[in-house]
This record gives C-alpha cells, structure tokens and sequence, in this order.
C-alpha cells in the first residue's frame, strides 16, 4: 500500500490556562483508495484530527507525513502548495463564495495552485461539475442552488485539483435524506470509479457503515481502527 499520510503520535493540544488535548496520540497509515469514516461522539476531536490530516492545522508533537514528506519541516507556503495538489476539503456548509458563479467557484483552487490557463480551467470545471450532474447550472450563484446541489459543487471544487485525498467534515450533515445519498455516492465513486481516497467525519451511521475503514475517536484518541469488506451499496 502507497501510503498517502501518515500520522505518527499526533498530539494536539491547546494553549490555554487549562490546555485542551484535542488529539491525544494517533498514529495511523491512509492508503491509496481507501474510504474512511472518523466517528466518536460530539467532542471526540473528529474534527481537529481532520484539520490535521488535512494540513489545516500544526500538531503540537508527533509527526505527519504527507506524500511521504514530513510536514514539520515545511514553511507555510510550502505547505499550502502541498495541501493544493494532494488535498481536496468538502466541509459541512459548504462555503462556497455567494457572490461568484458555480463555475468560479470552482475554478478558484485551480487558479491558487496555478498550474492551467484559463481556458483549461473553464473546461475542467465544467466536466466536473457535468459528471456532477451540474450541467444546467454552471452561470448560476450558490443561492441559487438547492442544499444537495450546493455540496455537489462543493465536491467539484474539492476535485478541481485532481487530489489523492479528499477530506470531508460532516458533509451530509445539513442535507435531508435522499441529498444525503446521493453525496455518500458520490464520495464512494470517488473511492471506487476514480481511485481516490477519502476521508469523512460523521455521525451518521448510515454512511458510517458503509464505507470500508472506521477510525473511532474517543477524547481525542483512537479506539478502534477497523477494515471491513468493501460494501457493494
Ligand atoms: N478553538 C477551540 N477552543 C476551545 N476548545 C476547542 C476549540 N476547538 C475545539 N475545541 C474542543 O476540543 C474538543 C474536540 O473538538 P472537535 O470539534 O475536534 O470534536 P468533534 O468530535 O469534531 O465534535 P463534533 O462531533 O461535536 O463536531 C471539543 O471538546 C471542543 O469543544
């Protein structure tokens, strides 16, 4: 297994009169095509250990490699030009920018990291967001859009830099039940039809038991980190 981040004894911890661990000693290994579920109850550190993995956020010890390279050593330009090309972020709102269009919204990382011109990044967002089933609404603006539209092109912008991984914070979490499914699908064709990895944090179970990997969280320490058979759903 290649592997495409590897925490070694994170500990995450915040300053403050009385500090808080939020992450308290996790090692892991995530592969090359794996899909993951972070679960544990509300406070567990969840999400703090996804900013890390993410390279949204600096451990206070331990170490992270990403791509195999050790993260601590890397500037913070470094590490965003890093974050650009391996890493795609799908977040609970999906804070796309209101006053851009959905296809600008989309554009906007491929224009950070630089590496297409114009025209290219037109024609990559709007294949992203046609397999995304957002053919029709490219020049329209986010409020536009219905909530499960919105996460949709939220994963079209998460793609826009081809990343290895794609992290995702809750993001079924504000949809109803049937915008839900169809972005658990998504994210397990991610997996599946174009081999990458992803990561969510959830609390539903539904997804939860579904995917192929469950990382459980408790007070900011991993309890269980278990494989299950791929699911054919
Ligand atoms: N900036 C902060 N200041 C103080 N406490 C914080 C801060 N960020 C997180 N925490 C605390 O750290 C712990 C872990 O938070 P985190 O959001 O990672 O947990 P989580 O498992 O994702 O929670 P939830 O499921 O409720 O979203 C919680 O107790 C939270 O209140």
């Amino acid at each position: 297994m290649t592997a495409l981040i590897e925490a070694d004894h994170l500990t995450r911890i915040l300053p403050a009169t009385v500090p808080v661990t939020l992450v308290r000693d996790v090692s892991l290994t995530v592969g090359e095509q794996e899909f993951i579920a972070i679960t544990g109850p509300s406070g567990s550190g969840k999400s703090s250990l996804l900013y890390l993995l993410g390279l949204l956020d600096r451990p206070t010890s331990g170490i992270l490699r990403v791509a195999g390279r050790d993260t601590s050593s890397l500037n913070d330009h470094a590490l965003a030009h890093l974050r650009l090309d391996m890493l795609g972020f799908v977040f609970q709102f999906h804070f796309l920018l209101p006053e851009f269009s959905v296809l600008e919204n989309v554009k906007l990382p491929m224009r950070k990291a630089g590496h297409l011109s114009s025209g290219e990044m037109r024609t990559r967002a709007a294949g992203l967001l046609e397999e995304l089933g957002l053919a029709g609404h490219l020049d329209k603006r986010p409020d536009q859009l219905s909530g499960g539209q919105r996460q949709r092109v939220a994963v079209a912008r998460a793609l826009a830099n081809d990343p290895h991984v794609v992290l995702a914070d809750e993001p079924t979490g504000s949809l109803d039940s049937k915008s839900s499914e169809q972005v658990f699908q998504i994210l397990r064709d991610l997996v599946r039809k174009r081999g990458k990895t992803v990561i969510a944090v959830t609390h539903d179970m539904d997804i939860a038991a579904r995917v192929d990997r469950r990382i459980h969280l408790v007070d900011g320490a991993v309890v269980s980190d278990e494989r299950v058979a791929p699911a054919s759903v």
